[in-house]
Formats: C-alpha cells, sequence, structure tokens
C-alpha cells in the first residue's frame, strides 16, 4: 500500500443521464502523501470529479483506484478508507461540538476504547476545545468548517477530499484552516483540495491540476505552472482610465511592441504577459506618452498563479505539461 499511489485516475468520464459530459477524459495520478489542488472554473467538473472519487457516482468511462481500491468494484473499501468534506457543512446543529465527532465516530466504527482520545485529539486539532460543550448552531461559519473538518477524520483515513473547504470564510478563519490541512497533511495524510482562491492553492499544494471542460489541461508544482506560462507580467496603470483605456488599448496594439501579444485592459490600465516584458516594456511606455496617455504606475512582475489560471482556462495558446491548450480549446469547442 505505501508503494502504490493514492489515487490512480485513468481516461476517466462521467456522463450524466441528461447526457451533460461533466468529466470527458481525466487521467491522473496523486502519489501518497501528496497535497493536491484541483482547479477549474465553474462547471469545469471539479464536484463531480470528487463524486466519481468517493464512489458518490460510478464513471461511465475509464478506471480509477483509491488506496488500492478499485471505487466501481470495491466502493466501501474505498469510502472506509478516505475522508470527506463536502461544499455544504454536514454538521448537526442541535448537537454540540463533541457529539457530532461523537456521532462521526459512531458512523465509522471507531473502537469505543479509542473514542474519547481520538475526539479530545481532534478538537484540540480544530482549536474547538473551548466550545467542546455548545451546540454548533451557536458557532460562526469557520468553526463549523472546521468541525466539519474534524468529523472528516475521525477514523484517521490516509486520504482526505476537501470540496472548497475554505469558500466564504474570513481571511482569518481561512488561515485557521490552512494551518490545519498543513498539520494533517505533514501526517502523511494525502489530500485532494479543490478551491476557487489561487492564493490558497499557491500556499498549501505541492502540485496542482487545472480541469477545463473535464479534462485536466495542466499540472505540475505551483512554481512550475508559472515558469511555464512563461516571461514577465507588465502592468500599466493610466490616469481616468474610463475615459482613456479604449485609445491606450488602440494605441498598444497598433504600437504592437510585443509582437502580437495579446493585451489585456484591466480596471485601472493594461497588462502583458510576455517574454520581451523586462526588455522592451518601456517602449510602449513611451508610446503610451506620445500618445499623450497619462501613466499613472508601471510594474513589472513575475507570473502569479491567477496569470497560470487565466491563460489556461482562456484557452490561450500555451504549452503546458506537454499539453497545447489552444489545440485542446479548439477541439471542445468544435465539439
Ligand atoms: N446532476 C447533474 N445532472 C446533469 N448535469 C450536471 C449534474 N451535476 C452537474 N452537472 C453539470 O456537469 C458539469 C460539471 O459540473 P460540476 O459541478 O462538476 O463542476 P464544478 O467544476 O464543480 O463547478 P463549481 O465550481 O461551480 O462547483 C456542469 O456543466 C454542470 O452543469
Amino acid at each position: 500500500m505505501s508503494e502504490a499511489n493514492a489515487i490512480d485516475a485513468q481516461h476517466v468520464e462521467l456522463t450524466y443521464a441528461d447526457g451533460t459530459e461533466a468529466v470527458t477524459d481525466l487521467t491522473l495520478t496523486i502519489p501518497n502523501g501528496e497535497l493536491f489542488g484541483f482547479l477549474g472554473a465553474n462547471g469545469a467538473g471539479k464536484t463531480t470529479t470528487i463524486k466519481v472519487l468517493t464512489t458518490l457516482l460510478e464513471p461511465t468511462g475509464g478506471t480509477v483506484t483509491v488506496n488500492s481500491y478499485d471505487v466501481a468494484d470495491e466502493p466501501r473499501a474505498v469510502r472506509e478508507s478516505i475522508g470527506y468534506m463536502a461544499q455544504e457543512t454536514s454538521v448537526d446543529l442541535e448537537l454540540t461540538a463533541r457529539e457530532n465527532i461523537q456521532f462521526a465516530c459512531e458512523i465509522y466504527g471507531v473502537p469505543a476504547d479509542e473514542r474519547t482520545a481520538r475526539i479530545d485529539d481532534l478538537l484540540d486539532l480544530v482549536d474547538l476545545a473551548d466550545v467542546a460543550g455548545k451546540p454548533a448552531k451557536e458557532f460562526s461559519g469557520g468553526m463549523k468548517k472546521r468541525l466539519d473538518a474534524a468529523t472528516a477524520l475521525v477514523h484517521e483515513p490516509p486520504i482526505v477530499f476537501l470540496d472548497e473547504p475554505t469558500t466564504g470564510l474570513d481571511p482569518k478563519a481561512r488561515n485557521r484552516l490552512w494551518d490545519y490541512f498543513e498539520h494533517i497533511n505533514e501526517r502523511g495524510t494525502t489530500i485532494f483540495l479543490t478551491t476557487q482562491y489561487l492564493e490558497e492553492a499557491d500556499q498549501l499544494c505541492d502540485r496542482i491540476g487545472v480541469l477545463r471542460n473535464g479534462e485536466i489541461v495542466a499540472s505540475g508544482s505551483p512554481a512550475e505552472l508559472k515558469d511555464r506560462v512563461g516571461g514577465a507580467v507588465l502592468d500599466i496603470e493610466i490616469a481616468d482610465p474610463e475615459e482613456t483605456l479604449e485609445r491606450a488599448h488602440r494605441v498598444a496594439t497598433e504600437t504592437d511592441v510585443f509582437d502580437g501579444t495579446p493585451i489585456d485592459r484591466t480596471e485601472t490600465g493594461l497588462s502583458i504577459r510576455s517574454t520581451a516584458a523586462r526588455q522592451q516594456g518601456t517602449e510602449l511606455l513611451a508610446a503610451l506618452m506620445d500618445a499623450g496617455i497619462t501613466v499613472t504606475g508601471f510594474n513589472i512582475r513575475d507570473p502569479t498563479l491567477d496569470d497560470v489560471f487565466l491563460t489556461i482556462t482562456d484557452g490561450n495558446d500555451v504549452e503546458v505539461n506537454g499539453v497545447d491548450a489552444e489545440a485542446t480549446a479548439t477541439t471542445e469547442a468544435t465539439r
């Protein structure tokens, strides 16, 4: 078991009864102990994939093993060896924090003589020991999420699936959950995390997979993905963008300092991602100033995961992990 991958999905497909092809050809292996981030725009198929991996949906094509158990042939063994924190919390609001975890212990068959120690340990881990006797209905959103995460772990599963675990939480509550995920990952738990927050994936994940239209179109460590997007990002801020942005965009496009590289409009000005940004950024600046546009800010930076995500989900021509994203997008658009 320790040698095998935690998750091994090969050419997985999931077509819903109404014909929606939510997962089209997903191949993914996740080694034991990895903290894997699963990203994709709304509707890309993230939740559907998690449901397949956690046996809530049977794949309509391909094969999946989780903890070396086949999801179609051995769903029960898969379920016993995983923890799953769904998007909606499953805590019982009438029960106290301790009772919620106790209840989860009963469901997962934690031996009776181990329960008290396990519950105390988990209450400590998610920082709810002080309020263990309070009903969950008195908890904030962040506390409920932490309690939910604790209940997903009572049987000490080697793999935990977390579906957007921090959505809707304030930054402080989010940070506390991050600490908790890092802590259980350090203990050896494999984590499969979906998130809408790219900075969350950047900070926490060993590796990230980006899903588009039911297929993984890029994967790698956050640093690798940023490298593959290539070049630097040049952000230009202009005075009075509401009035001037279109003209600035036209001047920048016509000047074409970056050889046909698309120029994005932002709320405050223009943004260009190019390998030549550092060398030729000032040329564009001069062209804008010559055209009478007041530049109020000029910054050249390394790409962030947001840039990676936008580039990939826009279907731009980026070689990512051997996959030509534009070619993939064209195929999908003509389906
Ligand atoms: N029960 C269902 N029956 C038919 N189509 C569905 C069903 N559930 C989801 N879909 C469709 O499958 C596709 C993928 O949905 P899914 O919820 O997996 O995406 P997601 O990446 O998790 O999105 P989000 O970030 O919005 O949660 C979407 O087109 C969605 O409308």
